[in-house]
């Protein structure tokens, strides 16, 4: 945890068609640390994610992962080294209880899909109640996840994450559709990852006191471009910053 870089992007670009989504993006981020990416709509960030886990090719630059080139490993050959991303939309089974859905979550990192019928099948049951307590979910683990709330649901798809016990998580709006109420609750459980857990964050957000309150630096992207970085406080408080988000309202 001695700022240690887990994450080295450097250079990276990628276009879709004419549309220049990222451009000569460098970024890193640091081991045990919660780092946040802001920009307004269409400035790159959910481009930048999927390139770091591989979602699709970049057209020029590096990610390395741990001190290695990932750029041309595929989505499971990435999850398989310990990063892991969420969606901005939630991806749960509607149908199945919150336990099984956590189940199925596990063969990202652990085991292969028919192991939860053999003997880990207990511990993963375990670790799937524990980590639904830690999100509060508990009451809730046998019900279809389907008739849980948005932000229950997202929720539930945090604590799938966890059970792949990632290295780096990246979330993608985590904040985005829950009642403002449950907001400082969700908060309190992803700082608790990362310092409970030691699961390093990697955090798009579009709330700023929501990235203002977790973040140990922030990356701010506009038009596809690098504008700012530093401590949430320098990132906020730059001209620059508050220009781009003006200009996109
Ligand atoms: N699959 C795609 N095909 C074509 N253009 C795309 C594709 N995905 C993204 N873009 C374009 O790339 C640019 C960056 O989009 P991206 O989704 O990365 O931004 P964002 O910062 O995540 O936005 P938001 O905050 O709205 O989620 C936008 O101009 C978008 O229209």
């Amino acid at each position: 945890m001695s700022g240690k870089k887990l994450i080295e992007v450097n250079g990276v670009s990628k276009s879709y068609g004419g549309v220049v989504a990222n451009s000569n993006i460098s970024l890193d981020v640091e081991d045990g640390k919660i780092t946040g990416l802001i920009g307004p709509n269409g400035s790159g960030k959910t481009t930048l994610f999927n390139s770091i886990v591989g979602y699709h090719p970049i057209d020029e630059g590096s990610i390395k992962f741990e001190g290695e080139e990932i750029s041309k490993l595929r989505v499971q050959q990435i999850a398989r080294r310990g990063l892991l991303r969420t969606f901005q939309q939630t991806r749960i089974y509607g149908k199945m209880n919150c336990v099984d859905n956590m189940l199925i979550s596990i063969p990202h990192r652990k085991h292969g899909f028919f192991d939860m019928f053999g003997t880990n099948g207990k511990a993963d049951r375990d670790k799937a109640e524990h980590l639904l307590e830690f999100v509060g979910l508990y009451s809730k683990r046998y019900l279809p996840s389907g008739d849980l709330s948005f932000g229950q649901q997202k929720l539930l798809e945090f604590a799938m994450a966890l059970m792949n016990e990632p290295k780096v998580l990246l979330l993608d709006e985590p904040t985005a559709g829950i009642n403002p109420t449950l907001i400082n609750g969700l908060i309190d459980r992803l700082k608790r990852a990362n310092t409970d857990f030691g699961i390093t964050l990697l955090v798009i957000e579009h709330n700023m006191r929501v990235i203002m309150n977790m973040a140990d630096k922030v990356y701010c992207l506009a038009h596809g471009e690098m504008l700012s970085s530093g401590s949430p406080d320098v990132v906020q408080n730059d001209q620059r910053v508050i220009d781009a988000y003006l200009g996109a309202h």
